[in-house]
């Protein structure tokens, strides 16, 4: 018997200068102790995934990005959870402000060289290479707790 399944949007925001990725240590809440991209949820009703992204940016690290580039939808999904993590992944080069810690966040720059996978969600190290060399992406990544990938799919894509 199949699970009627739902979905939770979120957003993940990637800060990338020529050699190198902003990322931020979570300090709390889902995802702790991992680098990541700033983001999270979206205010349902209350503003589009962009402007969700942007607000958690803002939020997160302190940092205002006019514009943001959709470069990828992955869609995460727990075995035993019939929820769904929908996140949209987006990129920037042109941002203002510094990086500033937050109650969520630790920014920290990181030379394209090397980004610190094992620090990171597992998902993170079949895709975050398609992101670096400028891809378009879609992927979905079945769970076992939290560390476990059982099964994946990814694909480039021309645009979003
Ligand atoms: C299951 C999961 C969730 C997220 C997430 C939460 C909020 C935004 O993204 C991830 O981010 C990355 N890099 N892998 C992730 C896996």
């Amino acid at each position: 018997m199949c699970q009627a399944q739902s979905r939770k949007i979120l957003t993940l925001v990637l800060i990338r200068e020529s050699s190198r990725v902003l990322l931020g240590m979570k300090k709390r809440g889902f995802g702790k102790g991992n680098w990541n991209g700033f983001g999270g949820k979206v205010k349902v009703g209350e503003e589009t995934i962009e402007d969700g992204a942007k607000r958690e940016l803002l939020e997160e690290c302190g940092l205002v990005a006019p514009c943001l580039d959709k470069i990828g939808e992955l869609d995460f999904e727990f075995l035993g959870n019939p929820e769904i993590m929908e996140v949209h992944v987006f990129k920037t080069d042109s941002f203002e402000g510094i990086p500033a810690e937050s109650e969520e966040m630790h920014p920290r720059w990181f030379s394209i060289e090397r980004i610190p996978y094992h620090q990171m969600w597992p998902d993170d190290k079949y895709w975050f290479p398609l992101f670096l060399k400028g891809s378009c992406f879609k992927g979905h990544f079945l769970f076992e707790g939290f560390n476990k990938i059982i099964s994946h799919s990814l694909k480039e894509v021309e645009t979003f």
